[in-house]
């Protein structure tokens, strides 16, 4: 589900998981840390947690996972249940709407068992204040009756690990985000990385590929690597019915313009937003309703869907006085910009414009 209501369903280039990722990501998710690519420092930070707590026998600290959606958050939490041969109970802060709830979870827990929260910051503020004591003391209080008359029947609890998961690390109440011992901050993924992420999964799914379109496929992903494996799983259906299923470099680009991925992997929403940004405003400052309405969706669309990967590329800014669009988008979209601002481009001659992002002169 995406977590913004504004995301159209269908969106390709999403970073959350749709109901086709839910069902295929079991069997591409790596087992164990050696297999996980790429976040090379919170991989290395967690080996040295988990690898301590094996030697000392014990159950290991706490552990933050935090970063946006399709980085891996999950993944590491089972990878970090099958590196301590422990069972993992997994649930999520909106399944807890009781203290109850929590209660009920944590008293059946094994000894040395991992919880997988995920969601962490979307917990009920009763079940948090559970959760502090239980991380912490590893006892929690069950208020037994009501009124006057209720009292806290405290409960030992075996030791376990909790692995809690968020995209919204700010949103956490610090005493609950000090209650971790570690915290892993997932990063967006290097092309490289998103490369072997490709091979890996292409293996798995039986899919014959070249290094170049591995490449190609990577370079469209956004940073991550669920979109490279959905991304991946669409070139394939291209290639098995146009092709004899093999993808080159060409079959994948060809693949992606058909879904309308580009090149950078802009969508379909977020070239129009640029494109109006470009064409129609001259490259801005343009406030968010007008651009809103030139695209045709609503604001909170364009805010949360397009705006966020556009800043992030370093195609449009937000400014106090609207929305700019930066040279990066003018080359993009294969655009001059205007000699004065605010009069909008014209196509790019052939000579004046660098398609491998060099600079384009004024007109
Ligand atoms: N480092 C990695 N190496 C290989 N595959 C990865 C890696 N990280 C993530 N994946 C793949 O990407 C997909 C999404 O990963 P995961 O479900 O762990 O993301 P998440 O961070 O939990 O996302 P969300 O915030 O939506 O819950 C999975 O199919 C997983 O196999
Ligand atoms: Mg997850």
């Amino acid at each position: 589900m995406s977590p913004y209501d504004s995301e159209p369903a269908d969106r390709l280039v999403t970073a959350a998981a749709d109901g086709e990722d839910q069902a295929v990501e079991a069997a591409l998710r790596p087992r164990l840390l050696d297999e996980f690519i790429g976040q090379e420092r919170v991989r290395e930070q967690l080996s040295l947690v988990l690898q301590a707590a094996r030697q000392r026998g014990t159950a290991p600290d706490h552990v933050l996972l935090s970063g946006p959606p399709g980085l891996g958050k999950t993944t590491l939490s089972m990878i970090i249940a099958a590196e301590l041969g422990a069972p993992i109970r997994i649930t999520s802060g909106p399944a807890i709407q009781h203290a109850g709830d929590l209660a009920a979870i944590l008293s059946s827990l094994a000894e040395g068992e991992v919880l997988f929260l995920d969601e962490i910051h979307r917990m009920s503020r009763p079940a948090e204040e559970m959760l502090y004591m239980a991380m912490e003391d590893f006892r929690v209080d069950v208020i037994v009756g009501k009124g006057p008359g209720a009292t806290a029947i405290p409960l030992e609890l075996p030791p376990f690990t909790l692995v809690g998961a968020t995209t919204r690390a700010g949103l956490l109440p610090p005493p609950l985000r000090d209650r971790f011992g570690f915290t892993g901050h997932m990063e967006f993924y290097a092309p490289a990385e998103l490369e072997r992420v490709v091979h890996r999964s292409a293996a798995l799914l039986d899919v014959r590929i070249d290094p170049a379109a591995a490449a190609e496929i990577a370079g469209r992903s956004r940073g991550t690597p669920r979109i490279a494996n959905r991304l991946l799983r669409r070139v394939r259906d291209y290639a098995q019915v146009r092709h004899d299923g093999a993808v080159t470099a060409e079959i994948a680009a060809r693949a992606l313009d058909v879904y309308e991925v580009d090149a950078r992997g802009l969508d379909r929403l977020d070239r129009a937003v640029l494109d109006a940004l470009l064409r129609l405003f001259g490259g801005g400052p343009v406030g968010l309703s007008t651009l809103a309405v030139a695209v045709g969706e609503e604001a909170e669309t364009v805010e949360e869907v397009a705006e966020p990967f556009l800043v992030r590329e370093g195609l449009l800014a937000r400014t106090p006085r609207g929305r700019i669009a930066t040279a990066a988008a003018w080359r993009h979209l294969g655009l001059v910009p205007p000699a004065q601002p605010g009069r909008g481009g014209v196509p790019a001659q052939p000579e004046l414009f660098a398609p491998d992002g060099g600079v384009a002169p004024e007109a």
